[in-house]
């Protein structure tokens, strides 16, 4: 790459979640074609109910003060459609205190085990800029857990046209599907001017 391609913008991603990172690393330089420019702060920021994107919107209100710079955050949900989009958000806790195991037995009574798995970054220049919110969607179903993959809710997820959950398939393949993948894309996209893109 040549010194006018290389992206001079740094931008600190806040999350408590390594998996995240690692992700968000490889996604982007598949798209890129180079190393992106994040630093890593590994905080866990107050998170509020409500609507995805007014969560982390918020999220990154609050990390942007911290940071005090260009400032991404990420936000993870897991909606079950018999549910009406529960537990989305609130995934965690969930995953905290039942497992995947007992997350997918919450479907048990239910003949729709249709699920989305939803990623949305929010990107601010500083804590005064209303931030911008990149959203990725992998629609797919809930399964009894499989796969050695150990990432949260990996092992109960098979998106649609797959016959392997997120935890069968390897870095790659998850990393070529998945809502974090599709998200990320359109944050480079936005990013095209900043980061130079292939
Ligand atoms: O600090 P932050 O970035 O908030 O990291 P977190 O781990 O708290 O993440 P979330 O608040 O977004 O909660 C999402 C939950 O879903 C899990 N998760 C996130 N992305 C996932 C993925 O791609 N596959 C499986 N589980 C995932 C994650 O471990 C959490 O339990
Ligand atoms: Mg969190």
């Amino acid at each position: 790459m040549s010194a006018e391609q290389s992206p001079t913008t740094t931008i600190t991603f806040v999350t408590s979640n390594a998996k995240k990172l690692a992700e968000l690393n490889a996604i982007l330089r598949d798209l890129t074609g180079f190393q992106p420019p994040l630093n890593a702060r590994n905080i866990d920021l107050p998170e509020i109910q409500g609507d995805p994107a007014l969560i982390v919107r918020e999220k990154c209100r609050y990390a942007a003060q911290i940071v005090q710079g260009p400032t991404l955050v990420e936000d993870t949900q897991l909606c079950f459609h018999a549910f009406g989009g529960l537990p989305g958000p609130y995934v965690k806790y969930f995953l905290q205190n039942l497992g995947s195991a007992g997350l997918e037995k919450l479907l048990m009574a239910w003949d729709d085990k249709g699920a989305t798995a939803q990623c949305l970054f929010a990107l601010a220049n500083d804590s005064a800029a209303e931030p911008l919110v990149f959203c990725g969607q992998t629609p797919g179903r809930i399964v009894p857990p499989r796969g050695e993959r150990n990432f949260g809710w990996d092992p109960i997820f098979q998106p649609d046209g797959s016959e392997r959950t997120y935890a069968e398939m390897s870095e790659a393949e998850k990393n070529a599907i998945s809502h974090r993948y599709r998200a990320a894309a359109a944050l480079a996209t936005h990013l095209r001017n900043t980061w130079t893109t292939r």
